[in-house]
């Protein structure tokens, strides 16, 4: 450590008694010793320099412990990449190897005799747990043999990287069967097609290029062959494929990772969960013996992870089993409905991340994977769950990427997740909004807002319904205890209330119990509630993706609806990034009329006040 060196402690290492404990780094065999006492552990920042202690490589002079358990199970304690493995070096200060022998595999643990009998336990836990969840290791026993080896006298067995992948079930990712009709098209009715539906698509591998599928104009060119597909688009009484659809079903039929980017309230969710159903169900190996769920659905916010199992639960068929997975609700319920066997997992990452790490769920049998609202995902702080998840998930998986905006900061993290992909975009990768939404820009004082906010409640009309976005839980809570007070029904949605009440205020909402919903940000991506008259921005979101995501809760799928901003001297910075969007949306600018309309609604607002 010839250099500065940063060290990340996980929550669970930082010692009880700080007077009592060391805090060791190991490198390269080497031990470094940094901090004996409180004042060395605590309130450590910057830079760590650490000293070389004498106590050099401590670990490997004592004696290996070994353990004999079943080959098969062994995957289960190296996890990808050795990945499970280094983690457990890294908390039991041990080091863990494992050799790779049939029928029976050793793995031999280093460290003090402590540390050695706690790994032990973890390593006997987690064998426990791979046998339930494999069918195979059901039939035998993996007791855990234990015995401590001399040294001198080991077994000479070499010592590997175990490939964790190896043994899986073949996967199979092509399912398209091209119509005669879209084989048929020629080159000048592909690019003439592409163009009237603002279709833009692009192969992203490096190299030799291929052949982009030629987009389907009815569902019947994708979808001929898969009866029971077919039927239950047909039954949702849908016209035609949206573009997104058109051109993205041919490309994940194939078997092709794909990053899908169109405007809300576009069909983007049926553009992967059809593709996934068939994907599921035409595997090689029969459903029923699978080890595990076969496609997994991460997505950013509990409510959206909530819309899209009701999504599957309506188009799939067969006897597909899903189940949505979130914090918040009875962890234990949501365990033993995974452990039950389940085809397809909806998860949010932080909850799945600790089902994993808690090896509750096994994700090496996944061969579909869909990360929805991308960007959002890609996000600093959710990166690092997604990274975990993902590495337990087979590398030889077909991912599909979807969002409304593709921020460039997320573009380069998507290389890391999808092999070779294809992208498919709809008119533009800068941000755009649906020409369905009239998007109005109420320029105004934090003082007026609220009298302002009065007045459109006071005229709405019966059949209009909105979402009112709101910075922080507070105002929410406050927005809305007014209106309640003043005997308007209203529901309110944040990260702060219970589970059940955010749920009921979702469905409440939908149902048309209430037709006012005040809330944060947690409802501003994916939401699908087509009758959303208004969205009201209350305050300006944290930046302009947002800015789109919260105004496409409203003129979904072709109907229309419109969007109210209120923008005040503190969101200047933002200014230029939405006359963007105003402009590429085509938003007529009636400056007059709209300072005419803006004196209207102030002298209306002061009388109101007064
Ligand atoms: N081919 C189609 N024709 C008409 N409506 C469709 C079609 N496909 C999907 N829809 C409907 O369009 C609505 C919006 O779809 P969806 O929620 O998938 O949009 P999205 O593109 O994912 O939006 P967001 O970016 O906001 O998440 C849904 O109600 C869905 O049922």
């Amino acid at each position: 450590l010839s250099r500065p060196c940063f060290v990340y402690l996980r929550a669970s290492a930082i010692p009880r008694d700080p007077d009592t404990t060391t805090i060791s780094i190991i490198h390269h065999k080497k031990t470094y010793i940094k901090g004996q006492g409180r004042g060395d552990l605590w309130g450590l920042s910057g830079p760590l320099a650490v000293q070389e202690s004498q106590a050099q490589g401590s670990w490997h002079k004592e004696q290996a412990l070994c353990c004999v358990i079943k080959t098969a199970a062994i995957g289960a304690i190296v996890g990808q990449r050795g990945n499970k493995i280094m983690e457990s070096q890294e908390s039991l200060y041990s080091k863990i190897q494992a050799s790779r022998e049939e029928p029976e595999a050793e793995v031999k643990i280093h460290g003090n005799k402590e540390n050695q009998k706690l790994a032990k336990s973890i390593i006997e836990g987690v064998v426990t747990k791979a046998e339930r969840y494999s069918k195979e290791g059901a039939k035998g026993s993996s007791t855990l043999k234990t015995s401590y080896t001399e040294k001198g006298t080991e077994r000479k067995v070499p010592m590997t990287d175990w490939d964790a992948w190896e043994g899986l079930p073949p996967i199979k990712k092509n399912f398209y069967v091209e119509s005669a009709r879209t084989k048929s098209m020629s080159e000048a009715e592909v690019h003439k097609w592409r163009k009237e539906n603002n279709i833009m698509c692009e192969d992203l591998k490096k190299n030799e290029k291929r052949a982009i599928p030629h987009p389907i104009c009815k569902f019947e060119d994708v979808f001929d062959h898969y009866p029971e597909v077919r039927d239950s688009v047909k039954k949702a009484g849908f016209s035609r494929p949206t573009p997104i659809q058109s051109q993205a079903w041919p490309i994940i039929l194939k078997g092709i990772d794909l990053i899908g980017i169109a405007q809300t309230g576009t069909g983007k969710t049926l553009v992967y969960l059809i593709p996934g159903f068939i994907h599921l169900d035409l595997q090689p190996v029969a459903r029923e013996k699978r080890s595990g769920p076969g496609m997994l659905v991460l997505t950013p916010t509990r409510e959206l992870a909530i819309q899209i199992e009701s999504e599957c639960k309506k188009y799939t068929y067969g006897d597909t089993k899903s189940i949505c997975i979130y914090g918040g609700r009875e962890r234990r319920d949501q365990i033993e409905h995974v452990t039950k066997g389940v085809d397809i997992v909806i998860a949010t990452p932080g909850t799945l991340s600790d089902l994993q790490m808690n090896d509750f769920i096994r994700l090496n049998s996944i061969t579909y994977l869909l990360l929805d609202e991308a960007d959002k995902m890609l996000d600093v702080g959710i990166e690092s769950q997604i990274m975990k998840i993902l590495s337990d998930i087979r590398p030889d998986r077909q991912t599909v990427m979807t969002s409304a905006t593709w921020p460039d900061a997320v573009r380069r993290l998507s290389q890391k997740y999808l092999k070779d992909p294809m992208i498919v975009y709809i008119g533009t990768l800068h941000l755009a909004v649906v020409n369905t939404i009239k998007q109005k820009i109420i320029i105004t004082t934090e003082q007026e807002k609220r009298v302002l906010i009065h007045w459109f409640i006071d005229s709405m009309k019966p059949e209009d319904k909105v979402i009112i976005f709101v910075g922080r839980k507070l105002i929410a809570d406050d927005i809305s205890s007014d209106l309640s007070i003043k005997g308007i029904p209203v529901q309110s949605l944040h990260g702060k209330r219970e589970q059940s009440d955010r749920e009921q205020a979702l469905d409440e909402f939908k149902e048309g119990v209430v037709k006012i919903l005040i809330t944060t940000d947690i409802a501003s991506r994916g939401l699908d509630v087509l009758d959303v008259t208004h969205v009201f921005n209350f305050n300006f979101p944290q930046n302009i993706e947002e800015y789109v995501h919260r105004i496409g809760r409203t003129g979904r799928a072709g109907q229309l609806g419109e969007a109210i901003t209120f923008f005040t001297k503190n969101d200047w910075k933002i200014a230029e990034e939405l006359i963007n969007i105003l402009q590429r949306a085509n938003q007529e600018h009636k400056r007059r009329k709209r300072e005419a309309k803006s004196a209207k609604y102030h002298s209306r607002a002061r009388n109101t006040s007064k």
